[in-house]
Order: structure tokens, then sequence, then C-alpha cells
């Protein structure tokens, strides 16, 4: 078997084109939104992520604010960042990139930000709203997630989903979205503390590989048909390496491929996060 693939690329493009149409709607009642980024330190990465929010904003026609801190930038420095976009009317919604560099505690700078300009879904507010059925912006890698499968026609109803890491990003909220009633999908968070994750990976209808660990999902630990998403990457001597072997492509039924998969659909989620915002705040007017 050769897995069929879950085309990041080729499904982040086609959300952009409708995001596209709605942004010009928006722009037409008067509302420009716009996605400003606090980019702080060096990390290659981050800088590459953000760079390429931005490139997908100016191709759907939103506005972009680009903050940049140094690495030894100070706690209450980058704090102050956040209260400077909470008061911008230009910036609609925005994101704080993560990690911060060591000796920087992100929890108090995402508590500090506006929960009506929160477009990454991290905010406590957003995160208690998910947890609560609440509408609001939905965390981007885990929405890009089930966006994916669904767009692929893949089943989550019923499924049986393990997902390996416990991030903020992914990990942790993942199972808040793949619990709801509109996805109702069981799911499992393994984690470094995992007694035996191949068990669990075996009988998995889903696998979401989050870790950060090269190779951490091997061929012998997929049932054949599964779907399998690599969303961890490390950057090793040999380049960049995801949490998927590549021989898992013989025996899954479905592979998210890293790159090319879930990372150009969190982007995507984002800018969804924006759009939206943006229209309830149209609602409103
Ligand atoms: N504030 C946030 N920080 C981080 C998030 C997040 O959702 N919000 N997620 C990750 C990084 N991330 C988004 O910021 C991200 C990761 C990967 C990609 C992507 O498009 N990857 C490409 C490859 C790009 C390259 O080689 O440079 C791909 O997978 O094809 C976009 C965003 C952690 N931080």
């Amino acid at each position: 078997m050769t897995a069929q693939i879950l085309d990041g690329k080729a499904t982040a493009a086609a959300i952009k084109s409708e995001l596209a149409v709605r942004v010009a709607a928006l722009k037409e009642r008067g509302i420009t939104p716009g996605l400003g980024t606090v980019l702080v330190g060096d990390d290659p990465g981050s800088h590459s992520y953000v760079r390429g929010k931005h490139r997908d904003c100016a191709q759907v026609g939103i506005a972009s604010i680009q903050v940049e801190l140094p690495a030894d930038a100070t706690q209450a420095e980058v704090e102050a960042k956040v209260r400077e976009l909470n008061e911008d009317p230009a910036c609609t919604g925005y994101i704080v990139q993560l990690p911060l560099p060591k000796g920087l505690d992100a929890n108090p700078v995402l508590e500090l930000m506006d929960p009506d300009k929160d477009a990454d879904g991290l905010h406590p507010t957003s995160l208690g709203r998910l947890a609560l059925g609440i509408d609001g912006p939905l965390p981007c890698t885990p929405f890009g997630i089930v966006e994916l499968l669904r767009r692929h026609g893949v089943e989550l109803n019923g499924a049986d989903v393990v997902v390996v890491g416990r991030g903020v990003t992914v990990g942790r909220s993942i199972g808040l979205l793949l619990t709801r009633k509109s996805e109702n999908a069981t799911v499992t968070l393994c984690h470094t503390g995992t007694r035996d994750l191949s068990a669990h990976l075996r009988r998995a209808d889903i696998i979401v590989a989050a870790a950060g660990v090269p190779y951490l999902v091997k061929a012998e630990d997929v049932r054949p048909g599964a779907a399998v998403l690599d969303v961890g990457v490390s950057r090793t001597e040999a380049g960049l390496v995801g949490d998927v072997h590549p021989a898992v492509a013989e025996v899954a039924g479905w592979l998210s491929p890293n790159p090319g998969g879930v990372g150009p659909m969190t982007r995507a989620m984002l800018l969804n996060n924006i759009v939206e915002a943006a229209e309830r705040q149209a609602a409103q007017l």
C-alpha cells in the first residue's frame, strides 16, 4: 500500500482563495482586516514561519503589522508591545510567535492579549471557550488538521485518534476540538510519560505526531490503512526531519507529509481566524 497524500499545500491554497473573496467583501464595507505578529529573537524557524504568515496576508488582501524584538528583550518590553497591539485599531488580530527565547515567560504575555484580538486561539479565554463549546478563535494547527481531514473525506466520527506530544499549540488543545459533537472522535494523548507508545499507536485510526522527535513513529507502529499526520519538526545535521519515518508511507492509508502538510494549513487557519474576527466585528456595525 502507498498512502494517499493529505495535501496541505493545495488545501491551504484553496482556503486562501475562499478567504480572499471574504476579505474583498469586508473591504467593500470599509473594514480591512490586519494581522499583527510579535516575533522575539533570531530563531530561523520562527522567522521563516512569520515571513510565511505575512506573505499569505498579502495574497488574500489582509494588512500586516510586524513587530520584532531582539533575543535579549525583557519580559516588560514584550508585554509593552502586546499592549500597543491591543490599542492599535489597524490590528484586528495578532499572534505572539512561540516559543519565546529562554528567560521569557509566554503565559503572562498570552494572558495580556485582548482576547477579541487573539488570532491564534491560544489566549486562556479562547481555550476556555473551546472547552465550554462557545464560538471563538480555534488554535490554528488543530483547526488545520481537522480541516485537512475533512476536505479529504477522512472520517472522524467514531475514530480512535492518538496524539503524541502535549505542547500548547497542538497536543494540549486538539482533544478539545476532536471530541466536540461535530467531530465525535475518541482521543488519547500520549507523551513522554506514556508507558507503551507503540501499543497506543498500533490501534489508532488516526495518528497525530507532534512530539518533535525525529522519526518517532515507525512503519511497524502503524495499523495498515491508518491516517498519519506528521506535525513535529526537528532541525538536525541532515536538515529538517519530521516525527514520522518515511517507511510509514508504505503502510498508512493517508499521510500528511512534513513539509507540505499541516504547516501550510496552520497558516491558512490563522488567516481564517482573522477574517472571522473581522466578520464578527462587521456584524456589530
Ligand atoms: N504563535 C504560534 N506559534 C507557533 C505556532 C502557532 O500556531 N502559533 N505553531 C508552530 C509554528 N508554526 C506557526 O507559527 C508554523 C509551522 C510550520 C509552518 C509551515 O508552513 N511549514 C512549512 C515549511 C516551512 C519552512 O520550511 O520554513 C511546511 O510544513 O510545509 C507554518 C507555521 C510553533 N509556533
